[in-house]
């Protein structure tokens, strides 16, 4: 719901505190909405940094299948050190992960919305949610793909 105070909601929680500048924008309870926008409130871009970071360390905590792509991330990078991949494999096997990664946390975003407006179940809230998971396995698979095409032939050059 839009609110009526002419987008002073961007400003800190509470303006007082001598870090507000630099954490007030990541406070619990800022918000930044379309009033917000249309009336220019401040919103500096390292508030847009924090609150960025902020939502990958959310979709790390709350996500069990973030934890299991991070771990899946590092074997991937600590095999590309062992088998001395190229510098295009490690580019192609660095976009497959930040890929992977971005996709689970649209998915969040999308879950966390579905949760706020339909808590209850709707056919529509299923799709919604269903379709973020599977944009998440879409990507999973193209980077399993990618993966056997580089680290199959380098580990069958081994032998
Ligand atoms: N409000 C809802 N209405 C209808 N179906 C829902 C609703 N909420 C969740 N579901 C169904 O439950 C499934 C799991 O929902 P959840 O929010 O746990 O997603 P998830 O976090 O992707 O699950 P996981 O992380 O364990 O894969 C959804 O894919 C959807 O099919």
């Amino acid at each position: 719901m839009a609110s009526s105070d002419g987008g002073r909601t961007c400003a800190p929680a509470n303006p007082s505190e001598p870090d507000a500048g630099a954490g007030g924008c990541a406070d619990e309870g800022f918000v930044r909405n379309a009033d917000s926008k249309s009336a220019r409130a401040p919103y500096d871009l390292a508030c847009a940094f924090r609150n960025a970071g902020a939502g990958v360390r959310y979709a790390f905590s709350s996500q069990r299948n973030m934890k299991i792509h991070a771990a899946v991330g590092v074997a991937a990078l600590l095999l590309g050190a062992v088998l001395g991949i190229s510098p295009l494999e490690w580019a192609v096997v660095a976009v497959c992960i930040g890929v992977v990664f971005a996709a689970e946390c649209v998915n969040t975003a999308i879950e966390s919305v579905v949760d706020l407006v339909s808590p209850d179940y709707h056919i529509l809230a299923k799709h919604a949610k269903d379709a973020a998971a599977g944009a998440v396995l879409v990507c999973a698979v193209a980077s399993v793909v990618v993966a056997a095409l580089i680290f199959v032939p380098a580990l069958a050059s081994l032998f």
